[in-house]
């Protein structure tokens, strides 16, 4: 493809993205659905350049004020991830000399916000929490591509004989350091076609998700919901985790979501997981079910700031007024959630937010209103589940998971017993 070409197919595209009104990666993936010309490089460029202006976005608009031409297109040439050389083909002479000037700037003498490219309501809660020193340490860990990890599936195979397979098919891997499931891949190997993939041996799953399962801890034989089951990353784990017996009951209110857990589910091996679609946190479904479960994990709907890395576009996309929707919604999911379990059993609250409103502040809210519920310091359970160095992931009795400290998405989870 000519450089004008793909320049022009990159600014079409950052256009639809920063529109800002559907996720990143649906508009990126429907644009590749409809042109499906692309070739694989093509695309990798294309993604790249759009995911790099979402991260950089307050600093690339900066820079963009000089130059001229349309705003998408000086985006672009700022954060091209193609061949430079293919890029300068593309290019006139008054923007050959504007790109090179702006490679002069000293991005490091800019002020605080086109270095950190946060929203104020977001970066101000995340300085005062983690400090300077650590907020820079997030910021940087959010503007690198998560790595890829893999969960084998102990219904199947040992994580020693998966990570042999893997390394047959020329994928290299190394043992997560946390989850006793987790393999870490080294680069982005494609695994939809691999044996041990179809057959359901390994899935992908971040090891921050593989320790919320592992929190679960559910047993041969329990009657185990995963509350908020998507498309049942979570549930999967857990049921491999039961061995296949007792009873998983995966719920969401979006039968879409659930459908993606079918053919996930298929590739697994489980049959002791029911899927069900429930209108609301108060279906009929979950009043049938009072007192009989259990362990129960509500996997929160979410701002999903810890996953910034995958999603830049949610910094830009949520709100502290969706935020404070979710707050509402979180409270009432935990509230009803929590009547399905029997004395004695587990209750796991979980986000994949960094924010201590839909973290702490619901776990704290839960505490002191649900007096038949003993709150659990995490480290200790982890620690019980066979998850090494608990205690690195834990404070003040919460599982707290960082990406610049842990390598995971950003995850926090909250345990109970039901007394
Ligand atoms: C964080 S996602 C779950 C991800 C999933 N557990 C996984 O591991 O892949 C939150 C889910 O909550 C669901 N949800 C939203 N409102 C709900 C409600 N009132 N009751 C149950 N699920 C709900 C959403 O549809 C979404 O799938």
């Amino acid at each position: 493809m000519h450089p004008n070409a793909l320049l022009d197919m990159c600014c079409e595209l950052l256009r639809g993205v920063l529109k800002l009104d559907a996720p990143a990666d649906m508009v990126v993936s429907a644009y590749f659905r409809k042109n499906k010309t692309l070739g694989q490089r093509e695309r990798h460029t294309l993604a790249e350049t759009v995911y790099t202006v979402l991260r950089q976005r307050l600093l690339l608009q900066h820079l963009a004020q000089s130059g001229s031409g349309p705003m998408e297109r000086r985006l672009a040439l700022l954060a091209w991830q193609g061949s430079e050389v293919f890029l300068r083909g593309a290019l006139s002479e008054p923007e050959q000399r504007w790109l090179d000037q702006m490679a002069t700037i000293d991005r490091s003498a800019l002020a605080p916000k086109l270095r950190h490219n946060l929203p104020d309501w977001l970066a101000e809660p995340l300085l005062k929490r983690l400090g300077q020193e650590g907020f820079d340490g997030l910021v940087q860990s959010m503007n690198q591509a998560a790595p890829l990890d893999l969960r084998v599936n102990a219904l199947k195979l040992k994580r020693e004989e998966a990570q042999e397979q893997l390394t047959k098919n020329g994928i290299v891997t190394t043992t997560t350091p946390f989850s006793p499931w987790g393999l870490r891949a080294e680069g982005k190997p494609a695994l939809s076609k691999l044996e041990i993939f179809i057959s359901g041996g390994v899935e992908v799953q971040d090891e921050g998700s593989q320790l919320l399962a592992l929190l679960l801890d559910a047993k041969r034989s329990e009657m185990v919901v995963d509350f908020c089951a998507g498309a049942g990353g979570k549930t999967l784990a857990i049921g491999a985790a039961m061995r296949n017996t007792g009873r998983l009951y995966a719920f969401d209110v979006s039968g879409h979501r659930l459908d993606n857990l079918k053919p996930r589910l298929a590739r697994s091996g489980l049959s002791n997981v029911y899927p069900a679609q429930i209108s609301h946190e108060r279906d009929e479904r979950i009043k049938r079910l009072s007192g009989k479960i259990d362990r129960v994990l509500v996997d929160a709907p979410c701002s999903g700031l810890g996953t910034l890395r995958r999603n830049p576009d949610l910094k830009w996309r949520q709100s502290p007024q969706a935020i404070a929707e979710l707050q509402a919604k979180q409270t009432a999911i935990l509230d009803s959630a929590a009547r399905l379990l029997k004395p004695g059993g587990r209750l796991v609250y979980a986000t994949c937010s960094l924010l201590d409103e839909e973290n702490e502040g619901i776990a704290r809210a839960f505490t002191e209103s649900h007096p038949d519920f003993v709150f659990q310091p995490a480290a200790e359970l982890l620690a019980k589940a066979q998850v090494a160095d608990a205690e690195k992931l834990c404070s003040e009795g919460y599982l707290r998971l960082w990406p610049h400290v842990h390598q995971t998405d950003g995850f926090f989870a909250a345990v109970w017993t039901k007394r």
